[in-house]
């Protein structure tokens, strides 16, 4: 499924409209019946419906909505809130049609009208604005959207919560909050960013005869489903030995943090990497090959001080290496030596992720790929923004990000955005708050960190990786735990499970 900017949903519309011939007004009438197949299925019709209607083409799939709940004897009435002149092309065509069947169209020009109006509905259906929205939502829809906001009613918004932005970035001034949202086709970057999601309720998409061939050409984000695992996600060959399952290398563990280095490395080895080393202080070795016995290990005297010609050499072989977790903050010059000496694929996460920031333009030299997996936080500090700032553009600053250094991002939350160094994105939205808990983004690492070695393309072998770690944890919420109990070492072992749902 693709995620979409309010750009490249018009772009979409008009490449169906002129190359895939079908007219506006279809495609109107498809957004229309097909959100209104929705509410039959879901309302009773015996509940009295107020369809609320604003200039646009979203007013546009109001009138069609009202047509096709009529037939199935919803008792409807349309309020629009616009003067009649501002109704024009296709959604006037279809404000006539809705007027040939039913004298049901009440204009109204004040919320205070309005609230009288819709004082004994059981539903309103907000068609006020929909992705044509800018600026400061203006007078009298600004009042207007604040009364429906305080009505006991049930509140079903068309294509996105009237009033909200369809791309991250920008800030809310005033929405509906809605019960729940049809998309039309795609849903919009808002419905994916922390301070927006909450507007749209729960939300589906219903699809108005619109070809993959125009997304494909238009929009450069998509939402990680089963689907799209199972498309991409690599056999295990029958002969595959121990050395072509990839060797990687875990890099970190201060002498008080062993615990992050154990759960990478048992992440990626239940995710099916070959070998696995971990190198680390020789302090950690006792409780570290102990908790981890099918790992190797290579002690490094300090994580401080440049790598040896040893290290090096004991590091020829491994395919990726992941650098960072539980290696505290003190001055290292391990990383840079990472990046000049060594080219292979590299993942920075945690501590190591402050490490990265002085380095961030020598990534541009690295040849191999590497891979940041920042939390907001470290998103904020390795960006010189805010928490909050990078909560509002979260696709626009992973983006910049990657584009900037030439690496791939992994921005990790309730919605994990992957971008890839040309700026294509993929939301993986599996997991829930039972992954808030320490260590839980060590095994994320653990388990990307096989991935990297498995696939051929990279921006699939991340979120393939995301979507085992989510997965992992919503099966195991379902089954035997809860969002409280769960535990960082639980969703590795919840990964057999969602492995066996894969072929
Ligand atoms: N072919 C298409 O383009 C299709 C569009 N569809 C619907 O059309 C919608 C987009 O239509 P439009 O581009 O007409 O956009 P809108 O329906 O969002 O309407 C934009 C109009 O709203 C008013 N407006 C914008 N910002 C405002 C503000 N801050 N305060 C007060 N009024 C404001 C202006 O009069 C503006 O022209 C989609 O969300 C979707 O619901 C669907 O019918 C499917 C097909
Ligand atoms: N509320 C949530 N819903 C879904 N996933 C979450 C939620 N909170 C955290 N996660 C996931 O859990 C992991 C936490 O990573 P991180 O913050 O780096 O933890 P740590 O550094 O303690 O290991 C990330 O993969 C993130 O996407
Ligand atoms: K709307």
């Amino acid at each position: 499924m693709y995620i979409v900017t309010a750009e490249e949903m018009y772009e979409i519309d008009r490449y169906a409209i002129e190359k895939g011939g079908i007219e506006g007004k279809v495609l109107m009438e498809n957004a229309g019946s097909q959100v209104a197949q929705q509410i039959i299925q879901s309302y009773d019709n015996n509940q009295k419906v107020a369809i609320v209607v604003g200039s646009g083409n979203n007013g546009g799939d109001g009138f069609v909505i009202a047509r096709y709940l009529a037939e199935y004897s919803y008792d409807i009435s349309v309020f629009q809130l616009v003067a009649d002149h501002k109704i024009k092309g296709d959604a006037a065509f279809h404000k006539a049609l809705w007027l040939n069947t039913s004298d049901k169209l009440v204009h109204v020009t004040d919320s205070h009208q309005l609230k009288q109006r819709l004082v004994d509905c059981d539903i309103v259906i907000d068609a006020i604005l929909g992705i044509g929205v800018s600026g400061a939502i203006r007078e009298p829809i600004r009042s207007m959207i604040d009364a429906i906001n305080h009505l006991p009613v049930e509140k079903i918004s068309v294509d996105i919560p009237s009033g909200l932005p369809a791309n991250d970035g920008l800030e809310v001034d005033l929405a509906i909050h809605a019960d729940q949202t049809y998309i039309i086709e795609a849903p919009k970057e808002t419905a994916f960013c922390e301070k927006t999601s909450i507007y749209y309720g729960k939300w589906e998409t219903v699809k108005i005869g619109i070809s993959q061939m125009a997304y494909a050409k238009h929009a450069s984000k998509q939402r990680w489903c089963i689907k799209n695992v199972r498309a991409t996600f690599p056999k295990r060959e029958k002969y595959a030995h121990k050395g072509s399952n990839g060797r990687g290398l875990v890099i970190g563990g201060q002498q008080t943090m062993p615990g992050a280095i154990v759960l990478a490395a048992r992440a990626a080895l239940r995710s099916g990497a070959g070998l696995v080393t971990v190198a680390t202080i020789k302090e950690n070795l006792p409780i570290v090959s102990s908790s981890c016995i099918e790992a190797t290990y290579h002690l490094l005297p300090n994580l401080t001080d440049r790598l040896t010609d040893r290290d090096l050499e004991a590091f020829e072989k491994i395919d990726a290496i992941t650098f960072g977790m539980g290696i505290g903050r003190d001055d290292s010059q391990l990383l840079s030596d990472l990046i000049e000496k060594l080219d292979k694929p590299l993942l920075i996460d945690a501590d190591g992720l402050y490490h990265a920031k002085p380095l961030l333009e020598t990534l541009l030299q690295h040849k191999a790929p590497i891979v940041v997996t920042p939390h907001y936080g470290e998103m904020a500090m390795l960006t010189n923004k805010t928490v909050p700032e990078v909560k509002r553009s979260p696709f626009s600053i992973s983006r910049q990000f990657a584009e900037k250094y030439q690496v791939y991002v992994v921005l990790k939350g309730k919605h994990t955005i992957i971008t890839a160094p040309n700026g294509e994105q993929i939301v993986s939205d599996q997991g829930n708050a039972g992954l808030a808990k320490g260590g839980t983004g060590d095994v994320l690492t653990g388990i990307l960190l096989t991935m990297i070695m498995q696939h051929e393309e990279l921006l699939p072998a991340l979120a393939n990786g995301c979507y085992l770690h989510g997965t992992s944890a919503d099966y195991l919420v379902e089954d035997n735990h809860t969002e409280r109990d769960l535990l960082a070492t639980d969703v590795i072992e919840g990964l057999s499970q969602v492995f066996r749902t894969l072929s």
